[in-house]
């Protein structure tokens, strides 16, 4: 309990620190978190899309990773992506999060809000986040802590990590350690967790800026059962409130979250449905499934 704490890693260098602009922290801005999450644009999901990607193409030097992809995303749903090494997933998720532009194509959240005119920092202030694959938590921080920069890494928040916080911003973490399964795990070290504690504690940052649509890359890779089980069961739960898209590999893990599956195949939706269609169509299964996936 007593060992000497190691040395802080700098803020600056987490991909969720957005830097500030304006100096910090008054007593009246400690409240502005919560009001900016519920200030926030609302995306229009009227006709039930949250996410529309239409005829989206990207070259890199000639090559096609996207070919006139065309993807909806329910507001609300969980959709797993799969697809085999290449097919393009993780330059559609660059693509919606602003990452990578497409030479065409349209990339709307809801029906109005264009993604191609807003740069990356102001794509995941409209609430949409994103998990890498590896997980990126401040490992000398402890879980708590971790959580706390999360919320203040939102520009919006403009308050130091030392602000104290107020009763809504604590009940905001709590509510989300018992999300995210690490009630009585405040007081870790991020660094001493297992690997499926710290994809689970990175989710929890995720959620912590409320996002409406989560992009998860990969997540159960590395994980013991028990923790891909646990995985599932957080994802599953985080569908409703959120949307949630989830590329991965692990087929197993895939049937036991997926109500509809896209199958990607050189830039292209190959095959959507359920996964017994998905795992059934003899396209799928030539240029994917029966490559021992
Ligand atoms: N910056 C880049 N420059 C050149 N080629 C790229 C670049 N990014 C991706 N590609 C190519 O585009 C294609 C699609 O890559 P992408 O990473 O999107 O596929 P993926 O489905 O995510 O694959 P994996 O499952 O292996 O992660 C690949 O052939 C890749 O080599």
């Amino acid at each position: 309990m007593n060992a000497p704490r190691p040395k802080l890693e700098p803020l600056e260098r987490h991909p969720l620190f957005v830097p500030y602009d304006v100096p910090l922290a008054t007593a009246a801005e400690r409240e502005v978190f919560a009001a900016d999450v519920r200030d926030r644009p609302v995306p229009d999901v009227s006709h039930g899309p949250i996410l529309y990607l239409e005829g989206v193409s990207v070259s890199f030097d000639g090559f096609r990773a996207l070919n006139e992809l065309s993807l909806y995303i329910d507001d609300g749903e969980l959709r797993c992506i799969i697809g085999p090494n290449g097919a393009g997933k993780t330059t559609m998720m660059d693509v919606i999060t602003g990452k990578t532009r497409p030479d065409v194509g349209q990339v709307f959240f809801g029906q109005t809000t264009n993604l191609l005119e807003l740069r990356e920092a102001e794509i995941a202030q409209l609430g949409i986040g994103r998990k890498f694959q590896k997980p990126t938590v401040f490992q000398g921080h402890s879980v708590f802590e971790n959580l706390e920069l999360a919320m203040k890494a939102d520009k919006r928040a403009r308050t130091s990590l030392f602000a104290r916080l107020s009763g809504e911003q604590r009940d905001r973490i709590a509510e989300v350690l018992a999300t995210v399964g690490l009630l009585g795990c405040e007081a870790t070290l991020a660094g001493t967790l297992s690997h499926g504690q710290k994809q689970w504690l990175e989710i929890g940052m995720l959620l912590m800026q409320d996002p409406r649509l989560l992009l998860v890359d990969e997540p159960v890779a590395g994980m013991t059962e028990q923790e891909t089980e646990q995985t599932a069961a957080l994802l599953t739960s985080l569908a409703g409130r959120h949307s949630v898209v989830v590329v991965e590999h692990d087929m197993a893990f895939v049937r036991s979250i997926a109500r509809k599956v896209t199958v990607l195949h050189e830039g292209h939706v190959l095959a959507e449905g359920d996964m017994d269609a998905i795992q059934a169509d003899p396209k799928v299964i030539e240029v994917y499934l029966g490559e021992g996936a």
